[in-house]
């Protein structure tokens, strides 16, 4: 027996309640299965929404990053510490989806799969303690919701891709049976109710003032006759236990539940008594804007002052693209529905750090830093006569390439035009430097995780870098020029092989917490020589052998348990030193080259020899601190076609000139220019 109507279930139900898997007001019953629901909604005409969002967002990157109760790019919740703080209400909410005004109510997410169609499956039971559950039921009091506009349960048109909505509470957390599963649902319920919703729809109602609302009708409430156990009338066609360890678990009397149920109205529209101790606990639309102070030394460059900010006059999330700050037009993703076009930017004096502020203790060396070697990477060669007053150390990779790291030390950086000079000078200049859109990345959208710009010959690899000549080119970028070019042409000639003088600088800036992750620097238009020089911060640089070299074979996922394993093995096995079986590999690819076996015997007996082995994540081989004034450079095509590198900074702020040969006949004859420079006497480097 449903409750009898309360005040305010009647309002409520004047404004149409629309659900994913079944369209209807009280007045109007129709069914819609299912699988015609999409169909059903896309031939919906959008009605306008009534106002506008408080904040809003064209990528999921630009919320992330804006918004910090949703820091999370994957996945429907945001929790942490135990509590859902954010929830995204997207295309696939599962059956009985529903949005009106001050309710929603959706699957809680996880546990799911897509089926070829791109529909989300259940894949296993979802536990009342699992972590996405457990947080949610934590949460009672206070959630906050944003929603993607491709939902179109709602009937609206919707101004943006992520719109915020508002606070909401968690009222129910209860299980439905989906297919041989069970997931776990949530209501939730807008917490104030006086407000009008700006997505209600234009030239709606009011809501009920809430002096006329009844806060005491609930939904009925049966103890099943099995379990003893209570659950709510959920669904207008019945009620039925709703506890997934029942043996009555989604039965109306005995029989599993028709397809089709719909929401019991009284559920729909109860609404809990607005309590003023339940207040929301942080604000929905952050400000950091206001409270950035710009004379504090080097708060430009820390963790803080890298997040996105919701711009004050258009309210798009915005992520700091640039260097110096934000700039609304720059973190354009070029799908604005609105045709936004703000004009608003922030940028900030950056007040330049000393480096002496960036060093500890153990960084004060007098003429050589101590150094101990883990034994658990290679060991260099020891060069302190060659290069004085740099050390030199060689790391040798045999039939793949080397590198060679040039140790600076206090007498080399503190030389007028000098490493501490360039470091200083850096900060002083507009470099233009930004963060780019990683080309491959899962997630679209992604920006590099540190600001990067290039001069001279375009070079297009990890990130497509718009190149600026090296004729406009600061001072500061010819002086860092003048030191790789004479760090790439020491290490190259040493080892006998021909020089090619670098004709495109690349220079990383890192802030608090950037890094660069794994990558390679190889291209075909690129030439085997790569030299960076480091300034300011310390960080440590990582080379491991490529994944597929190290297992023999490309990555696959086994789609029965997610564990990872050997996918195809490798054509052309290079055998490297220190890869995984490296003996057997050696010896079955010397009996393929011996022609004692055919290439389909080779391929097999590898295919044999993975199926034992789970897949394994390389281990780095080379660890080189980088310090203030160190060069490295990196030689040999080999060594970017089977290693990766990666470079993780320590401290606020660091930046890496990176300086390479991109091949003439790569580049476009109109850019041809931009590589071409030449050096003044001040600007060239004699390794003093
Ligand atoms: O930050 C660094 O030292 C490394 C830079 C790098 O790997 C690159 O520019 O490709
Ligand atoms: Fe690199």
């Amino acid at each position: 027996m449903a409750p009898s109507p309360s005040a305010s279930r009647s309002h409520v139900a004047d404004q149409v309640v629309k659900s994913g898997c079944v369209t209807k007001s009280k007045t109007q019953a129709k069914k819609v299965p299912s699988d015609h629901t999409q169909a059903a909604i896309s031939d919906q005409v959008l009605e306008p929404v009534h106002g506008e969002p408080p904040a809003w967002a064209e990528n999921r990157q630009q919320l992330c990053d804006a918004i910090p109760w949703f820091h999370c790019t994957q996945g429907a919740m945001y929790h942490h510490e135990g509590f859902c703080w954010g929830f995204l209400i997207d295309a696939d909410g599962g059956a009985r989806t529903h949005i009106d005004e001050e309710v929603v109510i959706t699957r809680v997410g996880g546990c799911c799969t897509k089926d070829p169609e791109g529909n989300l499956i259940l894949q296993r039971n979802q536990e009342a303690d699992s972590m996405l559950a457990r947080s949610i039921i934590a949460s009672r009091t206070q959630s906050y919701l944003t929603k993607g506009s491709k939902h179109k349960i709602l009937n609206r048109a919707l101004p943006h891709r992520y719109n915020i909505m508002s606070w909401f509470r968690v009222t129910n957390v209860w299980f439905e049976r989906i297919g041989t599963n069970h997931g776990a649902k949530v209501r939730f319920e807008k917490l104030n109710l006086a407000e009008k919703s700006w997505w209600a729809a234009k030239g709606s109602a009011p809501p009920m003032p809430l002096e006329l609302r009844d806060f005491d009708t609930k939904p009925e409430t049966l103890k099943c006759e099995s379990c003893s156990k209570e659950s709510i009338r959920m669904y207008e066609d019945g009620w039925m236990c709703l506890q997934p360890e029942c043996d009555r678990f989604w039965k109306t009397g005995d029989v599993p539940s028709p397809p089709g149920l719909t929401f019991n109205p009284a559920f729909l529209s109860f609404r809990s008594r607005p309590d003023p101790k339940s207040g929301p606990k942080c604000s929905l639309v952050p400000d950091l804007l206001s409270t950035l102070n710009e004379d504090a030394t080097d708060l430009s460059t820390s963790r803080v002052a890298w997040k996105g900010i919701v711009c004050p006059e258009c309210h798009k999330c915005v992520r700091r693209t640039l260097w110096r700050g934000w700039k609304c037009s720059d973190d354009s993703t070029g799908t604005e529905t609105s045709g936004n076009v703000c004009s608003f930017e922030r940028l900030m004096t950056m007040n330049p750090i000393s480096r002496q502020l960036l060093l500890d203790d153990s960084e004060r060396p007098s003429i050589k830093r101590e150094m101990v070697f883990n034994t658990k990477f290679m060991i260099p060669e020891i060069d302190d006569v060659s290069f004085s007053p740099y050390r030199r150390l060689t790391y040798k990779l045999d039939g793949v390439g080397f590198i060679t790291h040039f140790v600076a030390n206090e007498e080399i950086n503190s030389r007028p035009n000098g490493p501490d000079d360039l470091f200083i000078d850096l900060q002083r200049e507009d470099l233009g430097l930004k963060h780019f859109p990683l080309s491959s990345s899962l997630v679209a959208g992604t920006l590099t995780a540190h600001f990067a710009v290039n001069h001279g010959s375009p070079y297009k690899y990890v990130v497509a870098v718009l190149s600026k000549a090296f004729g406009e080119a600061p001072e500061v970028i010819l002086r860092a020029l003048g030191r790789l070019s004479w760090a790439t042409e020491q290490a190259v000639i040493s080892a006998g092989d021909r020089y090619m003088p670098p004709n495109e600088l690349l220079t990383l800036g890192y802030f608090e917490g950037m890094k660069i992750g794994y990558h390679d620097d190889g291209e075909s238009s690129l030439g085997p020589t790569i030299a960076t020089l480091s300034l300011g911060a310390k960080s440590t640089m990582w080379i491991r052998m490529k994944q597929k070299h190290f297992n023999g074979a490309a990555r696959r996922v086994n789609t029965g348990d997610g564990k990872a394993v050997s996918g195809n093995v490798l054509q052309d096995d290079p055998v490297l030193k220190g890869c995984r079986l490296e003996n057997e590999r050696r010896a079955l690819k010397e009996k393929f080259e011996a022609g004692e076996i055919s290439h389909d015997e080779y391929s097999n007996s590898r295919r044999t020899l993975f199926a034992t082995q789970k897949w394994k994540q390389a281990p780095p081989v080379i660890k080189l601190e980088l310090h203030h004034g160190d060069l490295v450079v990196m030689h040999g095509e080999n060594l970017q076609r089977y290693y990766e590198h990666s470079v993780v900074p320590e401290n606020k702020l660091r930046f890496a000139l990176t300086a390479r040969y991109v091949k003439p006949d790569h580049v476009d004859v109109a850019e041809i220019e931009k590589g071409k420079f030449s050096l003044t006497p001040e600007q060239m480097y004699d390794g003093k």
